[in-house]
């Protein structure tokens, strides 16, 4: 069995993948810290875990990542790095579900986030968790930086168009739109229900922190510099990201083909299912479940194709991925403990 530990388990990301390790057949939860809930155990603070986990949140994070061979954690941006030199001087792996290992360039860090990259020899072991796309290194790393939950979304829909290429010019528009736990538990003046209910509205137009990390994968994908703009929406529900790319297309380049092309490029990729041509992604039917569907359109008049993108912010967003990624690391089967299917209404 491999032993796993959760710090900041007491957050949405954190008891999110508590609630699939769990549910883990290879895995034995062997830790969970929080500082506010700490001594609380984790079916007072959240009810559903009532009679499968009733251990309590501890305060110190050392004593989780000393009993495991793996730690999970869900903490704010800018204070995982020491907690990750700890666990690898330990010889354990280490999963960040935050931003802190996510990002190869430490001034795009220190713009985005407001904080530096203190010791950068860690961040040379640190491997980018979107499993699709980066499977040979996440297999044989010990430090990983979880996506994003909108980088997710946007690079599972335009990673085909960026292998291949099939992009008019180098710079995309992104709109997506997230459900409220996407902010985390944390209650604030634009989370709260009066605002978010019966609302839709953009934030941070243009000024999001997760544009580099996008413009930094896609760049990757196409070995040409991209660049995108990006506007997130805040969606009066609980879960579940819609992202819907724009790509004015290179000449002659038909849907029929660019359909091909994703279902050949996805054809190994349980998680990315690609609806078929005429159907439209929904985020109903991916909530709660690792998956990430992706749909396909064409505005024939402009000759620019719409990808529609849909995912669990929380599941292939956040927790779900990780688990894939542990899977990964410790040669397991990449499903294992992830195959659950979506609501049918
Ligand atoms: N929510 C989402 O959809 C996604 C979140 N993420 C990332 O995951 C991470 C956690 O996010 P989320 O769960 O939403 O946030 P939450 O605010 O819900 O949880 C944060 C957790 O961190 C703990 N914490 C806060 N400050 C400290 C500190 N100084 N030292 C130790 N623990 C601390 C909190 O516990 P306490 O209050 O007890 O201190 C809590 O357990 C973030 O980096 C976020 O960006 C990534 C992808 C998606
Ligand atoms: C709805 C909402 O507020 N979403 C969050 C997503 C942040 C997140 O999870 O991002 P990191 O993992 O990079 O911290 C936001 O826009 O900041």
């Amino acid at each position: 069995m491999i032993k796993a530990g959760i710090i900041g388990a007491s957050g949405y990301a954190g008891s999110e993948a508590l609630r699939f390790l769990l549910n883990h057949p290879d895995v034995e939860v062997v830790g969970v810290s929080a500082h506010s809930d700490a001594n609380k155990t984790v079916s007072e603070l959240y009810p559903s875990f009532y009679q499968i986990c009733d251990v309590p949140f501890v305060e110190d994070e050392d004593e989780v990542i000393q009993k495991s061979d793996v730690i999970f954690a869900g903490l704010p941006a800018g204070i995982s790095e020491a907690f990750a030199q700890k666990a690898l001087d330990l010889n354990k792996k280490f999963i960040d579900l935050g931003a802190d290992f996510r990002l190869d360039n430490p001034d795009d860090y220190a713009f985005w986030y407001g904080k530096k990259y203190e010791n950068s020899a860690l961040h040379q072991k640190q491997v980018y968790g979107l499993s699709e796309t980066h499977r040979e290194e996440i297999k044989h790393a010990c430090l990983i930086g979880n996506p994003g939950c909108y980088p997710t979304s946007v690079q599972l829909g335009l990673y085909p168009i960026m292998l291949q290429h099939l992009y008019a010019n180098k710079h995309i528009i992104v709109n997506s739109a997230s459900g409220v736990t996407g902010a985390g538990k944390k209650l604030t003046e634009d989370t709260h229900f009066t605002k978010t209910n019966e609302s839709f509205h953009p934030y941070k137009a243009g000024n999001h922190r997760h544009t580099p990390e996008i413009e930094q994968e896609l760049s990757k994908m196409s070995g040409e510099a991209m660049r995108i703009t990006f506007v997130p929406h805040l969606l009066p529900v609980n879960r579940g990201i819609v992202s819907t790319m724009y790509i004015d297309l290179k000449e002659d380049v038909k849907l029929e083909d660019i359909y091909k092309l994703y279902q050949n490029i996805y054809q190994d990729e349980q998680f990315v299912r690609i609806l078929p041509l005429g159907k439209q992604a929904d985020l109903k039917f991916v909530t709660y479940t690792n998956y990430c569907d992706i749909s396909l359109h064409m505005d024939e008049r402009n000759h620019t194709l719409i990808v529609v993108s849909t995912i669990d912010n929380m599941v292939k967003g956040t927790a779900g991925q990780a688990i894939q990624n542990m899977n990964l690391m410790f040669g397991l089967k990449e499903n294992t403990g992830l195959n659950y299917v979506g609501p049918s209404f």
